[in-house]
């Protein structure tokens, strides 16, 4: 059989998209999820996404979401943001979308190129040191440090993802950031289920724009985050203490190829 794909990027964070209105593609079969995400023997992907029809009345479509080893995982915001352009590519939307993803409920628009999707609220941040730790939808440890750049962030972020806190709770995502300009913040990211470094993650920077402000390492409502495959920004309104709505992450979207690929 045959399969119809969309290739997508976001910032460097790349998807394979599928149409999966009419069920073609079947959920658990973590093998060929894992194949068409493979660099090598596949289409090649950070993670691989499923339009499906909306189970809640209103919404436009559902977003199902897989990691390259093949899993079904939490929130993707690169993913979700790049999938309301393939909706958009595929007449389901317009320039303004409601969907629901594992995390709940999510608004986005498109303006421009960019895609700005509304991530769930955050009411809880554990705040060490330079190390923070909370959820955007995908669980993220941030460490706040120096050199960003130099640092062997496979290595380093696999210690942190496999060590005793976080290995049997389900892992983490592990994010190196460093200050730059005022309310502009480097990140790499360390992502689970990719068990790499990537060159981007929405859910990522979303959670270093959080913790930035609830440390006071920014007092911008809107901040700048440099990934290594172009830019993001996140606005958020805070309310009390570690309470954080209206939160938003935008940046750039695009479709880069299709293609069938034997199954
Ligand atoms: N790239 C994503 C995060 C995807 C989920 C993550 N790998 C996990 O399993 O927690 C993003 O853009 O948010």
């Amino acid at each position: 059989m045959k399969i119809q794909f969309y290739k997508y990027q976001g910032t460097g964070n790349d998807f394979v998209m599928i149409d999966n209105r009419q069920k073609i593609l079947f959920k658990k079969d973590t093998k060929l999820i894992k194949r068409l995400c493979d660099r090598k023997f596949g289409i090649g992907a950070d993670g691989l996404i499923l339009l499906e029809n909306p189970d809640v009345k209103g919404d436009d479509f559902k977003m199902v979401y897989f990691n390259s080893d093949g899993n079904e995982s939490s929130m993707c915001g690169n993913g979700g943001r790049c999938l309301v352009a393939f909706a958009r590519f595929l007449g389901v939307i317009e320039n303004e979308a409601v969907f629901t993803a594992i995390d709940g409920p999510h608004k986005a628009t498109v303006k421009d190129g960019e895609v700005s999707l509304q991530m769930q609220n955050v009411n809880e941040i554990r705040k060490f040191g330079n190390v923070s730790f909370l959820d955007t939808g995908s669980p993220h440890h941030i460490v706040f440090t120096k050199n960003v750049k130099d640092l062997k962030v496979k290595e380093e972020g696999a210690a942190i993802r496999y060590s005793d806190v976080y290995v049997t709770n389900g892992g983490t995502n592990v994010n190196f950031v460093e200050a730059q300009e005022k309310d502009t913040f480097l990140v790499r990211t360390y992502e689970r289920g990719v068990e790499d470094e990537t060159l981007s993650c929405g859910t990522g920077v979303t959670a270093v724009a959080i913790a930035a402000n609830a440390t006071g390492r920014t007092t911008g409502s809107t901040v700048k985050l440099i990934v290594s495959g172009g830019e993001l920004s996140v606005s958020f309104e805070k309310g009390g203490d570690d309470n954080y709505e209206n939160i938003w992450l935008t940046g750039p979207a695009e479709q880069v190829f299709k293609g069938q690929i034997e199954c």
